[in-house]
């Protein structure tokens, strides 16, 4: 891979190279999504499944878009019980560590007579989206479910778009452990449209879940409003901080262990070392040579990776935050002190034995995470994206008698008379 000098010429333009792919802002796709959802939202199943045929190859019908009972409980049933195991390890983990995320309504009373609050209400239904196109995600219907779970909702259905027409095992598996029993075997674009606005066969939902590649980022994006969704959370992305305590044969395998998730992934790393640099480039293309996925990761390296040398661990660390990537490994002597200065990026891991691949499937926090840049103001999916809050206020009449006159002043001055009449006409304890 290409090693390039953050004070090089051609380092901006790597840098937005970089950045500004995952093409959810590409012109090109923004069009031919925007046809599938508006087309979905107007045709409904039949647009559904013309597209399912299209992009994956199996005809659909509206007898056989949902899993059945019969289908999940043989699909799930085929999982081996060591590999079942690990799921629900995988799903303990989870559940344990969102269980910290939990909040609780609440009230405040600042005075007799004056009750505030938040009530904390789940959502009632959402639609999680696991991706299915190259590879299979059985560990993001975990990581979207339990939370959803822990938060009290109550209707939950799973998208998962599929080869052959047939559910996965390990996908079955994982949505029996989470109580999904509403599945779908749709994907793409056509699946997110589905959900925001509901097919004969696919119920309408209030929020959309889960990650997915450019289609589905985009997708995502362009129904919002209609729905909600929880973040932009596209094809995936790691940048590494190294420094000469690192070994370059982890570096790069941790590299690749993203590149080789999409051609539209991207893995960087950020270095002062330049020995380090080489050597790890040089791991890249041993390491390569023995990769099932060789072709997409090559691809992804290609297109958006980068080897950079900085001037020192304070400009990797700034430049790291200028990218805000989904993934930051901090692979430094000292890296607790790094942190201090990481103001944006999906998930962090610290030293030589966090690989980020860990926190995919069994460490606990979430794995699906923000995206091309959206570090900068999204976090991670969490027990809090499955929520709502409602304002809560009650009054008695002496304290509308301290708040009132300066209250119907304010409308006064906003030139909304009713609203200071609702007011006085309480205190003058008179009726409308
Ligand atoms: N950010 C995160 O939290 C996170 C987590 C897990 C996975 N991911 C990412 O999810 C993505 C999964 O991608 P995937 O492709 O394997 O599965 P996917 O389910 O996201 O996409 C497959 C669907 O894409 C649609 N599609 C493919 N080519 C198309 C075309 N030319 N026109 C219109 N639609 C088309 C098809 O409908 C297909 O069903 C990867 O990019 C991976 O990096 C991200
Ligand atoms: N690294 C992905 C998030 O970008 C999550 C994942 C699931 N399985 C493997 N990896
Ligand atoms: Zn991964």
């Amino acid at each position: 891979m290409n090693i390039v000098k953050t004070t090089d010429s051609d380092f901006e333009a790597l840098y937005r190279r970089i950045t500004g792919r995952g093409r959810v802002f590409d012109e090109e796709l923004w069009k031919v999504v925007k046809g599938i959802v508006e087309d979905v939202a107007r045709r409904g199943d039949e647009a559904l499944f013309d597209y399912t045929r299209r992009f994956d190859g199996h005809i659909l019908t509206a007898q056989t878009v949902a899993v059945s009972e019969g289908e999940l409980e043989e699909a799930a049933a085929r999982v081996e019980g060591p590999d079942l195991a690990i799921l629900q390890q995988a799903a303990q983990r989870i559940e344990a560590f969102h269980r910290h995320q939990i909040a609780e309504s609440w009230t405040v009373s600042e005075k007799p007579g004056s009750i505030l609050g938040q009530r904390i209400i789940p959502l009632e239904r959402v639609g999680i989206y696991a991706p299915g196109g190259s590879a299979s995600y059985p560990s993001t219907v975990l990581m979207a479910a339990i939370p959803a779970r822990l938060a009290g909702v109550e209707e939950l259905f799973l998208v998962n778009p599929s080869r052959d027409g047939k559910i996965s095992p390990l996908i079955a598996a994982a949505a029996k452990l989470c109580g999904i029993r509403r599945i779908f075997k749709i994907g793409g674009a056509q699946a997110v449209a589905a959900l925001a606005y509901g097919t004969e066969a696919i119920p309408r939902v209030d929020k959309i879940v889960g990650p997915g590649n450019a289609y589905v980022a985009a997708a995502k994006k362009m129904v919002f409003g209609q729905v909600s969704i929880d973040m932009i959370a596209g094809p995936s992305e790691i940048l590494v901080i190294a420094d000469s305590s690192a070994q370059p044969s982890l570096v790069a395998a941790d590299l690749l262990s993203q590149a080789e998730h999409d051609e539209m992934a991207s893995a960087v790393l950020l270095t002062p070392d330049d020995v380090l640099a080489r050597a790890v480039s040089a791991e890249l293309e041993r390491q390569l040579e023995n990769l099932p996925r060789r072709a997409i990761a090559q691809r992804s390296l290609e297109a958006f990776g980068a080897i950079l040398v900085t001037e020192n661990l304070d400009e990797a660390v700034a430049v790291a935050n200028r990218f805000a990537p989904e993934h930051l490994e901090l692979m430094v002597k000292d890296p607790w002190n790094l942190l201090e200065g990481i103001r944006h990026a999906g998930a962090v891991f610290l030293g030589s034995y966090t690989p980020e691949a860990v926190g995919d499937y069994i460490a606990g926090p979430n794995h699906v995470l923000p995206t091309g840049g959206t570090a900068r103001f999204s976090s991670a999916l969490g027990v809090y994206d499955f929520v709502k809050r409602i304002s809560v206020l009650s009054l008695s009449r002496e304290v509308l008698e301290e708040y009132g006159p300066q209250a119907a002043r304010f409308a006064h001055l906003e030139g909304l008379d009713a609203h200071g009449k609702s007011i006085s006409l309480r205190l003058a304890g008179k009726n409308p």
